[in-house]
């Protein structure tokens, strides 16, 4: 099955998106305009200079005619030079500020894009929008974009002005453009195609030549150096072989143009000499028409070879603009507080659109009580966690929090502690202040006291300055988990969701780690998949879970008398227990739980706030 990947913008869209952009900065674009026409302008007034000269030498006149007219044109070249340096300047300052509002805009929409639609796109497709499309549209800016500029401003002054001369000879030169188009044609099928072949023929030499250098040590002695040149000069021949076949394609394509460049010029030589022979124009202004043409070819050559580089960066940035058009979620619900109710009404779920993981799951948590959800693996308390932290979105039913469904609820308000935490990377002290930015380090001690994580932190090599993290100290899983619950202390939110694996904290370390999740809920309306059913004992009521649905609920003692499956749940867990046998998971179909040895943080676990920034860094 193919993802539905993030959306991509229409052509139409991203020139309304990149219209929008030029008008929002009027006087950059302005002045960037201004300079490119000044250039362009500067660049054509040797050539109609030079038509002047001819008509001037023609009737016969002096130096005093002739001088004047040499000044213009060195005095064009000079400015000409200036002002094309300062346009592409300003083109490609103008290019790049453009370019990093898109990239900010498209992360700040992608932190906030709901979960669901990012697990259903595809983290990769998004990585590569912010990277490779956003590169390639550097790369555009930066070095073909001012030359194309040029040349497309060069080409319509151009044509302008022999048209101006006499429409005839603007008609003439345009005979040209076809040939040009269809030289275009015949060209970019081929050259897309013909250049990764020859990228992979080049990355294929240079494994091979690697590889047998790398391992020069057995190639001497198993006596394989034959085998190996062999395979070098194969794999050169063939990289030899396809550039020179590339090489054949561009020079032929180059041909095509230069051919169109003839056509176009010989056809306003032909249509100059009848116009001249009327006497409708001069000698001069034929011979200026003429040099305008010839002042093209280079400019065209550089856009036609430059197209499919800006073909790439368009695309690209359809793909980048595609993600504005998603649509972010919207927190503006109104304020709720610890004092409402959470509740689940009638929800279902599906991943896929056609496979059930929820069916008609209704549940409430009242205020400051602690609601325990337990069942099998894949049960789908980890789908009630998320629906419930507004997450993800339900396909049926509804999800609220004081009547307001938890999707529209401003962020902060509610705080999942998922399966997934994240160990920042950074100084200790700022993982904590995620939560709460302007927190002081008496708050940051006491939300470490109150989750037992005091003691290890004040002895880590820097204390609350250690940088932990990728690159920095690698904490423990258990000292990871107790940083989430940390951060949920000092984000002080109305309620809290509660997911993560406390069996894989080794048996000790889940019950300081229980302790530590009790006392970080303490006073809060809490929704928590119990893995290990101490939780739940610990709840005020047990809500047990099979296959989707609810098939249980009511306090411990009232579900371990029902005789159910909780009271089954109950007897292996209580007989574990006696006999110390590990594991100990109310979802004990998941395998044997981690040994009680702390290990270092394997993956990542974080307190993810619905809504805010924070939520994309979740890997
Ligand atoms: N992102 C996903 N895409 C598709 N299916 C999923 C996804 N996440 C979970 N599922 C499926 O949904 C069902 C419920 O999963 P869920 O994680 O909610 O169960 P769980 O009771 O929390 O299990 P566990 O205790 O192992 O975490 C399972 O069949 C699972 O395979």
């Amino acid at each position: 099955m193919t993802h539905p990947v993030l959306p991509v913008a229409s052509p139409r869209e991203s020139r309304a998106w990149l219209g929008a952009q030029l008008r929002a900065r009027p006087g950059a674009t302005g002045l960037t305009l201004v300079v490119g026409l000044l250039a362009a302008a500067t660049a054509i007034v040797p050539a109609y200079a030079l038509g002047l000269l001819v008509d001037r030498v023609r009737a016969g006149g002096g130096t005093d005619a002739l001088v004047p007219v040499a000044v213009v044109i060195v005095a064009a070249a000079v400015v000409g030079g200036l002002a094309t340096g300062l346009s592409a300047q300003l083109i490609r300052r103008l290019g790049a500020r453009i370019l990093a509002d898109l990239r900010e805009r498209v992360l700040d929409t992608a932190l906030r894009l709901p979960v669901a639609v990012l697990d259903r796109a595809g983290r990769g497709d998004l990585v590569s929008r912010v990277g490779a499309d956003v590169s390639a549209i550097d790369r555009a800016v930066s070095e073909v974009l001012p030359t194309m500029i040029s040349a497309v401003l060069l080409a319509a002054i151009s044509l302008g002005t022999i048209i101006g001369i006499d429409w005839r000879l603007g008609l003439a030169g345009a005979v040209a453009v076809p040939l040009y188009l269809l030289g275009l044609r015949w060209y970019l099928p081929q050259a897309a195609p013909a250049y990764a072949a020859e990228r992979v023929a080049i990355a294929q030499r240079s494994q091979q030549f690697v590889e047998s250098t790398q391992g020069i040590r057995t190639v001497h002695a198993y006596r394989l150096e034959d085998r190996h040149l062999a395979g070098i000069t194969a794999a050169s021949a063939r990289a030899r072989d396809i550039s020179t076949s590339v090489f054949a394609l561009y020079t032929r394509f180059v041909g095509r143009i230069n051919g169109a460049d003839l056509t176009g010029l010989g056809a306003v030589l032909v249509v100059g000499f009848l116009l001249v022979r009327q006497g409708t124009v001069t000698l001069g202004e034929v011979s200026a028409a003429a040099l305008l043409l010839h002042r093209l070819f280079g400019p065209i050559l550089m856009l036609m070879v430059t197209f499919d580089k800006a073909q790439d960066a368009g695309a690209s940035l359809a793909r980048l603009v595609g993600v504005l058009r998603t649509d972010p979620e919207r927190r503006t619900g109104g304020t709720a507080t610890s004092a409402h109710d959470l509740v689940l009404a009638g929800v279902s779920f599906s991943y896929d659109g056609a496979t059930p993981v929820l069916r008609d799951v209704s549940l409430r948590v009242g205020p400051g009580q602690v609601v325990a959800l337990v069942g099998s693996t894949g049960a789908g308390k980890t789908t009630v966690a998320s629906i419930a932290a507004g997450v993800l979105r339900p396909g049926h039913g509804e999800a609220t929090l004081g009547g307001v469904p938890v999707t529209e609820l401003p962020a902060r308000t509610i705080a999942l502690v998922s399966q997934e935490t994240h160990v920042f990377a950074g100084p200790l002290g700022e993982d904590l202040r995620l939560a709460r930015p302007h927190a002081t380090p008496e708050e940051l001690t006491a939300a470490l006291a109150r989750v037992g994580a005091l003691a290890w932190a004040l002895n880590l090599p820097d204390g609350l300055d250690t940088v932990v993290g990728d690159g920095g100290h690698r904490l423990t899983a258990a000292q990871a988990q107790q940083l989430a619950l940390a951060r949920v202390v000092l984000l002080d939110p109305a309620v809290v969701v509660l997911d993560e694996a406390t069996a894989e904290a080794g048996s000790a370390g889940a019950r300081d780690l229980e302790q530590a999740a009790a006392s970080a809920l303490e006073g809060r309306t809490a929704l928590v998949v119990a893995h290990r059913l101490t939780q739940a004992v610990a709840a005020d009521h047990i809500i047990v879970m099979d296959h989707g649905e609810i098939v249980e609920s009511g306090p411990h003692a009232d579900l371990v008398g029902a005789d159910g499956s909780y009271a089954r749940l109950w007897a292996a867990w209580t007989a574990r227990a006696t006999t110390g046998t590990q594991p100990i998971r109310t979802d004990a179909t998941a395998g044997p739980a981690v040994g009680s040895g702390d290990p270092p943080v394997p993956h990542r676990r974080h307190v993810r706030w619905t809504g805010s920034p924070l939520t994309a860094q979740r890997e």
